[in-house]
């Protein structure tokens, strides 16, 4: 189980509050999606969740492990076992999806194997099967300047889980993709929350998060204005927003 509790974070010279005091717990295979107004918080919740921004205040809990407390294992933990996915993922264009797929990112894969590409053959097999399973079979030996916005973001995914990502935090991963391949998108992971266990957390436009979050979260002003499961926003907590 993760538990964030009293979680805060200023930013600036000023020290301009953005997180006040977030509290949050949730299990492996959530899909909560997070919503709220431009500047509400949503991105800096989850760079912080990556631990890709220092908290002010707060604990953090990943299975048992306190995060904060001894930061060089909490770091190492939330690198291995945490996926922070961008708008547009950080891909090498001119290597290939499978490539791209194996050979992982920085904090994930020893630098002699992201410098010199060379894997292991039992490498290949779990990526493939992961590329697969994720739908982009026929992809895996193109270049990635050639794949779709979506597909891209699904190669992101794919890279994600093959190095072992138990929970994934994904910042806007649909926004300027065509509706088939948001969709798309969206069915990967809910299929990987329900199959695979994976926990996803993610910020979303509020008719993706109606139909496919397990749980909605609405951010305003830096603090949870509600946190709903298994049904639609009322017309008052639209209102919050
Ligand atoms: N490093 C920073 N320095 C100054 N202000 C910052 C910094 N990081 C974030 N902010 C401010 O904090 C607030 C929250 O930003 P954040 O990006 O988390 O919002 P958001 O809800 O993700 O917005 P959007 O939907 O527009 O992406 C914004 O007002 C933003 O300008």
């Amino acid at each position: 189980m993760i538990r964030i509790q009293h979680l805060t974070k200023s930013v600036g010279v000023d020290k301009i509050p953005v997180l006040k005091g977030i509290s949050l717990d949730f299990q492996r295979g959530e899909l909560i999606a997070l919503v709220g107004a431009s500047g509400s918080g949503k991105s800096t919740l989850l760079r912080c969740l990556a631990l890709k921004e220092k908290w002010d205040k707060g604990n953090f809990v990943v299975d048992g492990q306190d995060i904060l407390k001894d930061p060089f294992a909490g770091k190492r933990k939330i690198r291995r076992e945490w996926a922070y996915l961008e708008q547009n993922p950080h891909l090498n264009l001119n290597r290939t999806a499978l490539k791209n797929v194996l050979i992982g990112q920085a904090g994930q894969t020893p630098l002699w194997r992201m410098a010199t590409g060379m894997v292991r053959s039992d490498d290949y097999m779990g990526a493939m099967d992961v590329i697969e399973q994720l739908g982009l079979l026929e992809k895996a030996h193109q270049k990635c300047d050639k794949l779709s916005g979506g597909e891209r973001q699904r190669i992101a995914i794919s890279r994600a889980l093959v190095h072992g990502a138990k929970v994934i935090l994904a910042d806007e991963p649909v926004v300027g993709l065509d509706p088939k391949s948001q969709e798309s998108v969206m069915e990967t992971l809910k299929q990987l929350c329900v199959e695979e266990r994976v926990s996803v957390l993610t910020v979303l436009p509020l008719e993706l998060a109606e139909r496919y979050a397990t749980r909605i979260i609405g951010l305003s002003g830096g603090e949870f204005a509600f946190d709903i499961a298994g049904r639609r926003l009322t017309v008052r907590e639209r209102n919050m927003l």
